[in-house]
């Protein structure tokens, strides 16, 4: 098995999360006006299950997120990665040879939580590669460069694609803006206001970050972190819920049929 395999399995069987990967408080958005996730802690059902879980301290299953990060080449997706995974920054451009991936561990609400982010190539030759490895996503990050309009143009063309061969109901969508340590505030506004309106129009949470300085960074992948958690916990709970109340019914329905033990298989 691959080195960087094994570390991220490792990473993940852990006991605790490091400080910096623990999540107490939900994370707000980068503006509440620029999401569509109006989502500001966690739902009470996600609380109950996390008690639950701690209570019981029981096996329980491997939770994992997967998160695709799109866009076109030299915007800066590696360098996101490298930022929020190895706390590393590399000004010389290495182009992405299809795919790569991190595994990050988090503890949110003291309960193992891991995202699998998939960093993909923005060069065409290896786009079918890439978008291979795109099905089953539960989170998009389809990432511009604040210094470069075009790139900003092509991420609907990346949403869409991306929507088509990950095959995911509802996945999280976040527009993110890199790089935002080369502009000004006075340019940055302009460019703002567009991203802004690029992000209504995909339906994503936005995003402005600096791998460079680091700025927004961890933030941007907190929120991600909680949020999906959240639903994931949610459903869970959901469908415990459901599955009790099935159980009961069954168990009404034998008693008045005065089958209370299921019958022996013949
Ligand atoms: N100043 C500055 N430069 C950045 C930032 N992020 C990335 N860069 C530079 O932009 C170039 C491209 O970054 P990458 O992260 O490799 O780009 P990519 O999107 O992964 O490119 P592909 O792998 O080809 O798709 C590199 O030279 C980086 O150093 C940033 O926040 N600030
Ligand atoms: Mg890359």
């Amino acid at each position: 098995m691959p080195q960087a395999q094994r570390s991220s399995i490792f990473k993940m069987l852990k006991d605790q999360a490091p400080e910096d990967r623990q999540i107490n408080i939900f994370p707000g958005p980068y503006k509440p006006d620029c999401t569509p996730y109006q989502k500001f802690d966690f739902s009470e059902s996600t609380y109950k299950k996390c008690l639950e879980e701690q209570e019981t301290a029981g096996v329980t299953w491997l939770k994992l997120c997967k998160v695709i990060v799109i866009g076109d080449t030299c915007v800066g997706k590696t360098c996101i990665v490298n930022r929020f995974c190895r706390r590393i920054f590399d000004a010389n451009y290495k182009s992405t040879i299809g795919v790569d991936f991190e595994v990050e561990r988090f503890d949110v609400l003291n309960v193992a939580y891991n995202l699998q982010i998939w960093d993909t190539a923005g060069q065409e030759r290896f786009k079918s590669i890439a978008q291979s490895y795109y099905r089953a996503a539960h989170v998009i990050i389809v990432v511009f460069d604040l210094t470069s309009l075009q790139s900003l143009h092509h991420c609907q063309t990346w949403l869409r694609e991306a929507l088509t061969a990950s095959h995911s109901m509802c996945p999280f969508i976040f527009l993110v803006g890199s790089k935002r340590d080369l502009l000004k505030k006075y340019a940055y506004r302009n460019v703002e206001i567009n991203a802004i309106k690029v992000a209504e129009k995909l339906n994503a949470e936005y995003w402005p970050v600096s791998s460079k300085t680091g700025k927004n960074v961890n933030n941007l992948f907190y929120r991600i972190a909680a949020l999906t958690f959240d639903n994931f916990m949610r459903n869970e709970h959901e469908l415990r819920k459901a599955s009790i109340e099935i159980g009961r019914n069954l168990i009404k329905f034998n008693k008045k049929s005065g089958e209370h033990r299921p019958k022996k298989c013949l």
